[in-house]
């Protein structure tokens, strides 16, 4: 299996090397040079089998001669013990024919620790077979980042540098990222929002001089890892529920598109899904997008559901790169035009975009009546990014086909938007009881590339 950029210059790599590179020198985003399918019989057989023994066959086919099968089922295996769900990500029924799956049972709370868990384990054991070392640099709106540091900290060779926005992660998820003790962690606010963190990383992989003498690497979605783990839920979820002898639908809460970009990996895999719905928050660039309206940048405002307060969503690059018939001169020349504020999408990348997926928006107002009237009809507490899928699930979805909608956070990360629809505040598992006690460690940084160099460059000792 060869990994290729979405920008078609940069020299195509394995999976270790994939993995460990992060962004492709070329600016691009890596992706599988194609992609493996499954037969019906293999899909057919996940039902009722472990999420360890359907994560084994999912990735298995992407992975190369990286790790041998023994090797990566340990990896598995470790990745999910940590879970708080025999399941890990267990389903709930919320109306007929609509479902809720359930992905804040890991470490975090947030579906992010599905592909971050794995991920910290496959970074471990390649690293420690090269005897190298490594600096991760991650942006987050919140879950990415607490992810990160929960996989990596205290780690001998890694040392973790995330980049938040100061005021715009819930408290919840600042502490769980700047009350860590281990020294190979290090939380950064920087004063601008989730789009800034995200460019000045991406600064950060294309200057290459700093990329080479910190051996960045990187553990956000631009890492091909993080998209693959992803899928393995969605053939967890749907094979539970009658796949591939029934079609199932998904709406995915969106912002960085990494996400729903894994349900459409696992329909190129051969997993029978209807619909793919992207559900937007107010920052809604792309369902305008979807609506034909280009893909313009404007301002970012902060919401009930910070983590998906995103205007450049990182991982629709490789959609387009799909849509624009895996053109890499073509998506590096809308790339670039989005540097500059904005593309529209030609009419066949429109249509092909259409094709696969549908999408839809709640407003703060309708993300929060729907918290409300979840709890009232189904006895679901929702966070608001499960909320804002639900509510554009409920308008998307048609009774002959079961919808489940990802609910990607647990609500206790989000206490005072759940609250304020509820009543209810949503109290933290009783391992986290103490997160408002421990002491917070940060560093409050400039949104300017070469300030967050020269901290890093400090922190590391260089
Ligand atoms: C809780 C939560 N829901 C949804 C999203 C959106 O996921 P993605 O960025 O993969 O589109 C994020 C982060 O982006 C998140 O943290
Ligand atoms: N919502 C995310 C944003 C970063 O997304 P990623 O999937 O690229 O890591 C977050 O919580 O940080």
């Amino acid at each position: 299996m060869r990994y290729i950029s979405t920008r078609g210059t940069a020299p195509a790599l394995n999976f270790e090397d994939t993995m460990l590179t992060g962004l492709a020198r070329d600016g691009g985003l890596y992706v599988p040079e194609e992609i493996p399918t499954l037969s019906a019989d293999q899909i057919a057989a996940m039902s009722g089998q472990s999420y360890e023994d359907v994560a084994f066959t999912v990735m298995r086919p992407f992975i190369g001669d990286t790790f041998t099968d023994a090797e990566f089922r340990e990896l598995i295996a470790a990745a999910y013990a940590t879970f708080g769900h025999d399941a890990r990500a267990p389903l709930v029924q919320l109306a007929p024919n609509h479902f809720l799956l359930e992905l804040f049972h890991g470490p975090t709370l947030a579906f992010k620790d599905f592909a971050m868990q794995i991920i910290g384990q496959m970074f471990q054991k390649a690293l420690g077979r090269k005897g190298e070392r490594v600096t991760i640099v991650g942006a987050t709106s919140g879950d990415t980042g607490s992810a990160a540091i929960e996989a990596f900290r205290g780690l001998d060779n890694v040392d973790v540098f995330i980049l938040y926005p100061h005021g715009r992660v819930s408290e919840v998820q600042r502490r769980q990222m700047t009350t860590p003790t281990e020294s190979n962690v290090h939380a950064l606010a920087v004063y601008g929002d989730f789009d800034d963190c995200q460019a000045r990383l991406k600064d950060m992989f294309n200057d290459f001089e700093f990329r080479d003498s910190v051996k960045l690497a990187g553990v956000n979605s631009i890492n091909w890892g993080r998209v693959l783990a992803q899928v393995v839920y969605y053939f967890s979820a749907a094979t539970s529920l009658g796949a591939p002898g029934r079609e199932v639908s998904f709406t995915v809460p969106t912002g960085n598109f990494g996400d729903i970009f894994a349900g459409y990996i696992a329909k190129r895999m051969g997993l029978p899904i209807k619909d793919l719905v992207i559900a937007t928050n107010q920052n809604d660039i792309l369902d305008r997008c979807l609506k034909g309206q280009g893909y313009h940048k404007g301002t970012v405002h902060p919401s009930i559901s910070p983590s998906m307060d995103i205007q450049v969503s990182s991982n629709f690059e490789r959609a387009l790169f799909d849509a624009y018939d895996r053109d890499g001169k073509a998506v590096a020349q809308l790339m670039n035009e989005l540097s500059q504020g904005g593309f529209d999408v030609s009419q066949g990348a429109m249509q092909a975009l259409q094709d696969t997926y549908k999408s839809g928006r709640a407003s703060e107002e309708e993300t929060s009546a729907m918290i409300t009237q979840a709890l009232k009809h189904t006895g679901e507490l929702l966070c608001p990014h499960s909320a804002v899928g639900v509510k554009v699930a409920d308008e998307q979805r048609e009774e002959a086909t079961p919808m489940i909608t990802l609910a990607t956070a647990h609500p206790a990360k989000f206490p005072d938007a759940v609250e304020a629809a509820t009543g209810v505040r949503p109290d933290l598992p009783p391992r986290m009881a103490d997160l408002f006690d421990r002491p917070e460690r940060l560093t409050r940084v400039t949104n300017d590339l070469e300030a967050l160099k020269a901290h890093i460059n400090k922190a590391l000792g260089a």
